[in-house]
């Protein structure tokens, strides 16, 4: 019911930035239903807003997830302020997967694919962890290959989130469902064993589509999805190196020296920023 309720809320802050034909302030748009989802808004807003230069970057990542909706609703509004439209019309968006692929679309942004511009001006994409290092956990909503692939391919990647996300220190402290691996299917019961024997992880599971589906989560490259919990990452950048050796590995959630900077929103408004 809320997703439905904030698609609504979505179609009229469109509806309200073609009536303001001007790049709407968003303390002056309509409410969202809860102050975690404005918390998002206020985030990603801001991430746009001071790092995207409109005037020189053409080629824009857009990641997965529920806060990146708000960034392809930002981009979206550039098109249709006269100021900025001659240059957002010559945007070309890049989507980490099927769902921005939709927002990228649904916002009236331009589609275009990393294998016709495998080098982007700047990436915003969510992030379900960020510690002190800005290393981040990813692939929560499954979407992790993809998402590597774009930021590792952009000159800045620029994560949007809310204020959840921040690590006190270690990765592994906020979000304990397990670093997220993708996995070629005929090697996941292989990865699952290696995971425990070699690199003493706590628990591996395969990620489950139920309720929605039946079976294992597929992604968006047909491959399957382990999350697996090593407690708090005190060294990200090894372990990442250790799972990527198992065979049957094709990424890891871990995103290690790839980050620029991280926007968390607060509830009331505020932004926090780390570089
Ligand atoms: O696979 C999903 C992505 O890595 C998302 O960017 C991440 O899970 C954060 O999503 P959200 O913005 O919904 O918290």
């Amino acid at each position: 019911m809320f997703r439905g309720l904030n698609s609504l809320v979505r179609l009229s802050v469109r509806r309200f930035a073609l009536k303001m034909s001007s790049l709407p302030d968003v303390k002056h748009l309509p409410q969202l239903h809860s102050t975690l989802e404005q918390a998002k808004r206020f985030a990603a807003y801001r991430a746009v807003d001071e790092n995207l230069d409109y005037q020189r970057h053409r080629v824009i990542g857009v990641g997965s997830g529920s806060t990146v909706i708000y960034v392809a609703e930002r981009l979206g509004q550039y098109l249709l302020d006269p100021k900025f439209s001659i240059y957002a019309s010559q945007f070309v968006c890049i989507p980490t997967g099927f769902q921005s692929k939709e927002l990228i679309l649904t916002n009236g942004l331009t589609l275009g694919s990393i294998e016709q511009f495998p080098t982007l001006d700047i990436v915003f994409d969510g992030a379900d962890e960020v510690d002190v290092n800005l290393q981040l956990i990813k692939g929560g909503g499954g979407c992790l290959f993809q998402e590597k692939l774009i930021s590792t391919s952009a000159a800045k990647f620029i994560v949007v989130a809310d204020y959840r996300k921040r690590s006190p220190k270690y990765l592994g402290t906020n979000w304990v469902k397990g670093v997220p691996i993708e996995v070629v299917p005929s090697g996941y019961i292989r990865v699952l064993h290696d995971l425990k024997t070699k690199l003493k992880c706590k628990n591996a599971i395969l990620r489950q589509g139920a309720p929605a589906k039946a079976g294992p989560v597929v992604t968006d490259n047909c491959n399957f999805i382990i999350d697996a919990d090593f407690g708090e990452i005190e060294h990200p950048e090894i372990l990442h190196q250790d799972i990527k050796m198992l065979v049957g590995v094709v990424e890891t959630g871990l995103f290690i020296d790839n980050a620029s900077k991280a926007y968390f929103g607060n509830p009331d408004g505020s932004v926090e920023l780390q570089v």
